[in-house]
């Protein structure tokens, strides 16, 4: 079966980059991609390709190729789903926040609503792949929906996780480690399963795509993100022990990555994981364990989530300790609020509960971010003291301790510290001699990727602590 016009449900960070890299590799392929949010499409239309609402290298490149060629974005949903023969999902899953399994369970309204969209629109067999991160048998709750609002039409549903990180998306999906696709082991099973395999056979090899049933489909992208996590935090525990005994974290890692059984990636220390998938793909990965009535699998993977929060807490507590236990009234300069370099994803930013943590101390945040704007960041701050409860007052307070700068320097003028809470690039090649002489002596940088030169910053007299350093 030969795939003809694709359509994609969600035009976020995983929808907007993974279709235009198909559109761009397939030409003899359709894609639409649509969204709800007006704004979202609009701007994923934008003339100015700065303008597109999610920041990749690359990524602005491949939509100027193929969009208008065989790539579009719409709000025309019913249209888009019409005229489809295979239908990805990709809408967002986020953690409840509300009912039962509030702050644990994945909230899988969104792509309930999906399917039944689907199965009141279509007219023709269609197959439905499953492009979001979902709990382990939630293609059977798709396929019962699918076939009980539907109109007599089959629809064959496949696992297809997207495994492509922020900041390297492109880079990741024309060069995937794999694709995984996972579908049911019948003839028209096999058939979808073929279908979508020559999609993608397009650019990648063979070895790259594997093939498996649905539930291990499932499964595996919620255990990868909880065996990346884990790693962050083992090194991250493990850079608490550093402090304490003066050996050094980046030592220890590269000494243990060295290992072929260990490998280097993914070990390195920091002031927290973030990102919109780990702490939700873990939370959910908790919540099934204790459903299928596994406690002590659960409160081991809940473990990784406890060590990050301590590690965002512990950064914020060694600055308060370090400015003589009090922060109040002063200026501590954050460079970076994206939850890593090259995105402009702030979902689950270390930044933000370590912001958090200061603000209350009484400390005034000054941010500067080279692309997240000031209305993002007060906005992730509103919402965190929203969900804490608190009086629209008491928030309104809060953001007058919170300052958002458009140049650095402007951000660092007489501060009394700085953190550094994204490992962009650009903050290694700053004249950090004239930072210092602009700033409150004795002069503190809290290096919470451990990116800059310390020795350098020490010979120029501050006080330099970074993640994992006696
Ligand atoms: N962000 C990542 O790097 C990443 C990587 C791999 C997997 N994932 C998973 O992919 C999924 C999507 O993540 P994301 O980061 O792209 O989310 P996102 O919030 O950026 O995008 C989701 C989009 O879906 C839209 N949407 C919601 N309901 C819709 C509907 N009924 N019809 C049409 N559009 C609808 C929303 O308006 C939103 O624009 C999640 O399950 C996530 O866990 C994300
Ligand atoms: O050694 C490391 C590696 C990462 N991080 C932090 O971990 C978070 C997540 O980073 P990363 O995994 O690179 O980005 P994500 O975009 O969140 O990608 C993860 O989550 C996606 C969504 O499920 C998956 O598709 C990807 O495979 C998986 O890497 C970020 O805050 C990083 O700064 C560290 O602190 N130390």
């Amino acid at each position: 079966m030969k795939i003809k016009n694709i359509c994609c449900l969600g035009a976020g960070y995983v929808g907007g980059p993974t279709m235009s890299v198909i559109a761009l590799k397939c030409p003899e392929i359709k894609v639409t991609v649509v969204d709800l949010n007006e704004a979202r499409i609009a701007a994923w239309n934008d003339d100015n390709l700065d303008n597109l609402p999610v920041y990749e290298p690359r990524l602005a490149e491949v939509v100027g190729e193929a969009r208008g060629r065989n790539l579009f974005f719409s709000t025309d949903v019913d249209a888009a789903i019409d005229a489809a023969d295979m239908i990805f999902i990709a809408v967002n899953t986020p953690t409840k926040t509300y009912g039962e399994g509030k702050g644990m369970a994945a909230d899988l309204k969104f792509v309930e609503l999906c399917a039944r969209q689907i199965a009141r629109i279509a007219k023709n067999d269609k197959i439905i792949v499953e492009k979001s991160t979902l709990p382990v048998r939630t293609a059977e709750t798709l396929q019962t929906i699918l076939d009980s609002t539907g109109n007599g039409v089959h629809f064959e549903v496949l696992s297809n996780p997207e495994f492509l990180a922020e900041g390297t998306a492109i880079e990741d999906l024309f060069n995937a480690d794999r694709v995984l696709i996972g579908g049911k082991q019948t003839p028209k099973g096999k058939v979808a399963i073929q279908a979508l395999v020559d999609v993608y056979a397009h650019w990648l090899t063979p070895k790259q795509i594997l093939t498996t049933n649905v539930w291990s489909s499932e499964l595996s992208k919620l255990t990868a993100n909880a065996f990346l996590a884990q790693r962050i935090s083992s090194i991250n525990a493990l850079s608490a022990l550093c402090e304490a005994t003066e050996a050094n974290v980046d030592e220890v890692a590269n000494a243990i990555g060295t290992d072929s059984r260990i490998g280097p990636k993914f070990l390195k220390a920091s002031v927290g994981f973030g990102g919109s998938c780990f702490q939700k793909d873990i939370l959910n990965l908790v919540y099934l364990c204790r459903f299928f009535n596994l406690p002590e699998v659960a409160n081991y993977w809940e473990q990784v989530i406890i060590l990050n929060d301590y590690q965002k807490y512990r950064f914020a507590k060694k600055i308060i300790s370090s400015l003589f236990n009090t922060v109040s009234d002063k200026k501590i300069t954050f460079l970076g609020w994206a939850f890593k370099k090259d995105t402009n994803d702030t979902r689950e930013s270390a930044a933000i509960y370590v912001a958090d943590h200061l603000i209350e101390d009484g400390a005034q945040i000054h941010v500067y971010d080279p692309k997240v704007s000031e209305a993002k960041i007060k906005a992730d701050m509103s919402y965190l003291w929203e969900l804490n409860g608190l009086t629209e007052h008491k928030i309104t307070a809060k953001l007058k301790q919170l300052f958002v700068y458009k140049t650095p320097m402007e951000a660092l003028d007489q501060a009394h510290a700085v953190a550094v809470l994204t490992e962009w690039d650009e903050f290694k090649t700053y004249d950090w001699k004239s930072i210092y002489q602009n700033m409150y002596k004795p002069a503190f940088v809290f290096d919470g990727r451990n990116i800059l030169d310390a020795d350098k910053l020490t010979t120029i007299g501050f006080q330099v602590k970074g993640i994992g350093k006696g």
